[in-house]
């Protein structure tokens, strides 16, 4: 890396000269900018200073090519651009938009950077070109750390069944305050799966919560979900990773000690505790009871959810074995009135981990 280019600008025909200083001068603003932002979410939001740190570095490095010379050129009044906006610029719906508009925004004006650039300084044009690469990198790892978080955050799993409602369902059990929805369809063909699964993807994005797909990673991949959960009958964890890459997540589900270990050791992201009671939902899987629930509660080291014929009336049940985050299909999907349902469901579960977290923090003789 050069520390201080040498302005090679006077090689150019003259009257290209300011525009193409106007041009690096202006996307070196936007990439320092937009990488700004970036960085803000990774500092206070994610609490994650690798990421910050990374998105600093780039930052500095951009900084050290807008010399004085490009400034120089710079003529705010005269651009007729600065009064160029896209109305989607004036809106932001939430922070996974706004995170993706200033990623875009950083690998444009490096691309630019990197095309004018060459035109000013060979070493130019191969410096942003690698700063464009880190900029790519950068959004995976923000994207994956985002749903690793996000995962962790989540105590309530949504399980889809068929239903003519399900978006109206689902909706409402965002607005309830749900942030982790799984597509579960075992008899549609696959155009209205693909059609189904694209539109719950967008609609569970829009609220900031995860989707993720049953059993199929092609469909997770073709839509872009989350993740995708497989049973123990589906593809191998080690196989679906290398196809949906390091920052998607994989759900496994378990049935007895041995199947969470494995799962855990093949690299699972959370694992389903199930059936805990017998269910009309899965009916050929015998119930494990609570005791599975009270042996994952002691020995599972990852997220997990309890999962089979859980509702209201043996929620504190499930809650009293140890658990603190659930799974269910008929609670909501059935539901007269999921964004209620949901509510109460997150303030109980939001009410034992409160309580399990302060008990952990107190003095062994008080706990
Ligand atoms: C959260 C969660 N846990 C368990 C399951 C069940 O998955 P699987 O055993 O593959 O059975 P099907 O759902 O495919 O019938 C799940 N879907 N989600
Ligand atoms: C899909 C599924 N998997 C289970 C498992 O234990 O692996 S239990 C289950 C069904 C859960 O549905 P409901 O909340 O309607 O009982
Ligand atoms: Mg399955």
């Amino acid at each position: 890396m050069v520390d201080r280019p040498k302005l090679l600008l006077s090689d150019l025909p003259l009257q290209a000269q300011p525009a193409l200083s106007r041009i690096l001068d202006a996307n070196l603003d936007r990439a320092r900018e937009g990488l700004r932002i970036v960085e803000e979410w990774c500092r206070f939001g994610l609490n994650s200073s690798e990421l910050a740190t990374e998105c600093k570095q780039l930052r500095q490095e951009i900084a050290k090519w807008h010399t004085p010379e490009l400034r120089a050129f710079r003529d705010t009044l005269g651009d007729v651009g600065t009064e160029l906006s896209h109305p989607q610029e004036e809106t932001r719906a939430n922070i996974g938009q706004l995170l993706q508009a200033n990623l875009c925004r950083v690998q444009e004006a490096l691309r630019v950077l990197e095309e004018y650039g060459k035109l000013y300084l060979a070493e130019m044009g191969s410096a942003f070109k690698q700063m464009r690469y880190r900029a790519y990198v950068l959004e995976t790892n923000l994207l994956g750390y985002q749903r690793q978080q996000k995962l962790l955050q989540s105590s309530l799993y949504l399980v889809t069944s068929a239903s003519e409602n399900l978006f109206a369902v689902v909706e409402a059990a965002l607005e309830g305050g749900l942030t982790l929805v799984q597509y579960r369809d075992k008899t549609a063909n696959d155009d209205v799966r693909f059609e189904v699964a694209g539109k719950l993807c967008k609609l569970c994005h829009h609220y900031e919560a995860l989707f993720i797909v049953n059993d199929r990673v092609d469909l997770a991949l073709a839509v872009d979900a989350d993740g995708v959960h497989l049973g123990q009958q589906d593809m191998p964890i080690a196989t679906a990773r290398q196809l949906l890459g390091p920052h998607r997540i994989i759900g496994r589900s378990t049935t007895n000690p041995a199947e969470m270990q494995r799962a855990i050791a093949e690299g699972a992201d959370y694992i389903g505790v199930g059936p805990v009671f017998a269910t009309p939902t899965k009916a050929e899987k015998a119930a494990t009871g609570l005791e599975y629930v009270r042996y994952a509660a002691q020995n599972a080291n990852l997220p997990w959810f309890a999962i089979g014929g859980i509702d209201p009336s043996n929620l504190n049940d499930v809650l009293s074995a140890g658990a603190d985050r659930i799974a269910v299909v008929r609670a909501i999907m059935q539901a007269e009135q999921p964004t209620l349902v949901t509510q109460y469901f997150i303030s109980q579960l939001t009410r034992v981990q409160t309580l399990r977290n302060y008990r952990s923090h107190l003095p062994q003789s008080h706990a």
